[in-house]
């Protein structure tokens, strides 16, 4: 277990084995964290990426009670279950990954680190594999019984969080209940108050429809769902603006008047978040027992194996996580 007051300990999660995930993490190396960070990896991974983008890190097996030298990598050892190349996915991998995740949010709720990072996973390859899989988002809502989640993304002066995550689009409007919205709300009003310190979030809702319904002629989930839940929850403090046309809730001049802004679908929000921070964008996981960050970005199988993935997004994530943790980032 940690003490309470010795330096937080990450756990990050190196995620698809085929993906730029392991060679990120061996970025982390040699620098000036407020805390130590643990990389969950295939050791013999690791050094076979090193070995392909031309870089040698040494490792150090974690050891809780024996914080690595600095410049090394600390690394807990989570095995692969089949060779993997760089770039090409291998669904025999699927169950590693998630027994990597496992060990990370295990160690979180018990105390021994402080929080999680992950690099990405491959969502498809784990369904290849006949495991119904849509996130690390969902899996951790479901790992630690909580009871709704939410995802947001932090960038660019952003802060854009979903009311629903991995949906097809046409499952979207059926999921957009009061039930789902109140809750939602109420998480990202209490995160943006107890992780974010903001006093009195100011948050910007969208609407489902162009333009918002138009008066209800273009859709009535504005009118029937989501006029009725801000007006209650206004009742209760919460300061609430929308809902809101989406095409121009992300003009400067409406953004002025938030400090968060609620997407109704991942589409509606994520590519203006990514437009405007890819490569240096967080993405937090709200309602969690536990603290988890991740990257901005997938696993890049386009990139793996190269060396030029861009550490950036890793890096935010994991200063974010330290952020959240009570340890000032360097
Ligand atoms: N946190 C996670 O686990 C995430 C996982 N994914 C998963 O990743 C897989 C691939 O998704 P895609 O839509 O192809 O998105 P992607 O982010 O992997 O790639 C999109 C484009 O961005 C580039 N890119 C990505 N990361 C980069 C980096 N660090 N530096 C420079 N360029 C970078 C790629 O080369 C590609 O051109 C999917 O299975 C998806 O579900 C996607 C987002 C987050
Ligand atoms: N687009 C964000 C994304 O896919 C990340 O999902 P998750 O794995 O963090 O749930």
């Amino acid at each position: 277990m940690a003490m309470a007051d010795a330096a937080p300990v990450l756990a990050i999660t190196s995620g698809e084995p085929a993906g730029v995930g392991p060679e990120l993490c061996l970025k982390l190396a040699g620098h000036d964290w407020p805390g130590r960070v643990v990389v969950l990896a295939d050791e013999a991974l690791l050094a076979e990426r090193m070995a392909q983008v031309g870089v040698s890190v040494p490792l150090q097996s974690y050891d809780p009670g024996m914080p690595a030298a600095r410049g090394t990598l600390e690394v807990l050892h989570t095995p692969i279950s089949v060779p993997s190349r760089a770039g090409c996915l291998d669904a025999g991998n699927a169950r590693s990954v998630l027994a990597m995740l496992d060990r990370a949010i295990d160690g979180c709720v018990r105390g021994e680190f402080a929080g999680m990072v992950t690099a990405p996973v491959h969502k498809g390859v784990i369904c290849d594999a006949g495991i119904a899989f849509s996130g690390h988002t969902e899996y951790l809502a479901e790992a630690t019984a909580a009871s709704r989640v939410v995802m947001m993304l932090v960038g660019g002066g952003l802060r854009v969080a979903l009311l629903t995550t991995h949906l097809p689009l046409a499952a979207v409007p059926a999921a957009v209940t009061p039930t789902a919205l109140a809750e939602t709300l109420q998480i990202l009003d209490h995160d943006l108050r107890t992780r974010f310190g903001l006093a009195q979030p100011r948050i910007l809702v969208a609407g489902l429809n162009p333009h918002a319904g138009e008066g209800g002629h273009m859709g009535r989930e504005e009118i029937d769902v989501i006029e009725p839940v801000l007006e209650r929850l206004r009742q209760t403090g919460m300061c609430l603006l929308g809902p809101l046309p989406a095409d121009t809730l992300f003009v400067p001049h409406t953004l002025s008047r938030g400090d968060a802004v609620l997407a109704m679908y991942h589409d509606q929000g994520l590519p203006v978040l990514k437009h405007a921070s890819f490569g240096g964008g967080v993405n937090v996981t709200l309602g969690l027992p536990i603290i988890r960050t991740s990257v901005d970005h997938g696993t890049a199988l386009d990139l793996a194996g190269t060396g030029r993935a861009d550490p950036g997004s890793l890096f935010a994530a994991v200063r974010l996580a330290f952020e959240m943790a009570g340890a000032g980032a360097r």
